[in-house]
């Protein structure tokens, strides 16, 4: 089974894919260490994905049958049986974010497109309410959420696309 674990920077998918039972790709790193990118991005200071380059690698390194888990806030654009999009109170996501190290104006981005549900949507619009699953983080603890995670895994989980509303934190 491929597993999508997506969400807005700072949601939480590295520290929760750290706890799982499940190999993990880190698709971030492979853009970067494999070079699956177009171009840079410098006002954003990142880099634009090749999406069929990362999807052709994503295929050279899964086994077929086994369960894995694809890590990165891109990982809804690739095929996949299952997506959990993490989310995260879009105030508690902007200081995370800074606690990380990022700049205020990534942190404030960041914490305003998490308000506006852009990655849930792109995660439904690609692969239908019926396979997306979302994980509330404010209040979990990196433990609680892996296992959450791995209770959508195992089909214990209803699909979730839109339990989760921020819009109260939209900055007018
Ligand atoms: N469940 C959680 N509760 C509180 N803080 C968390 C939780 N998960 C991650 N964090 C913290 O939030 C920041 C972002 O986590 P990270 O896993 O890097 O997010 P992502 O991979 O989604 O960008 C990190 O500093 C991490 O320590």
């Amino acid at each position: 089974m491929r597993v999508a674990l997506t969400g807005t920077p700072g949601t939480g998918k590295t520290t929760a894919s750290e706890r799982l039972p499940y190999p993990t790709l880190h698709l971030n790193d492979a853009v970067r260490e494999h070079d699956l990118w177009t171009e840079e991005d410098t006002d954003r200071d990142s880099l634009v994905v090749d999406v069929d380059a990362l999807a052709a690698w994503v295929d050279d390194h899964v086994e077929a049958g086994e369960t894995v888990v694809l890590e990165s806030h891109l990982a809804h654009l690739l095929d996949a049986d299952r997506v959990v999009v993490l989310r995260c109170r879009p105030d508690v996501l902007e200081s995370r974010l800074r606690e990380r190290g990022e700049s205020d104006a990534k942190a404030a981005e960041n914490s305003e497109s998490e308000a506006l549900d852009v990655v849930l949507s792109e995660s439904v619009q690609r692969h239908g309410e019926e396979r997306v699953y979302e994980i509330d983080t404010t209040e979990r603890t990196p433990e609680d959420v892996a296992a959450e995670i791995e209770a959508v895994v195992d089909g214990d989980r209803e699909p979730s696309a839109g339990t989760v509303d921020f819009t109260d934190y939209l900055h007018p």
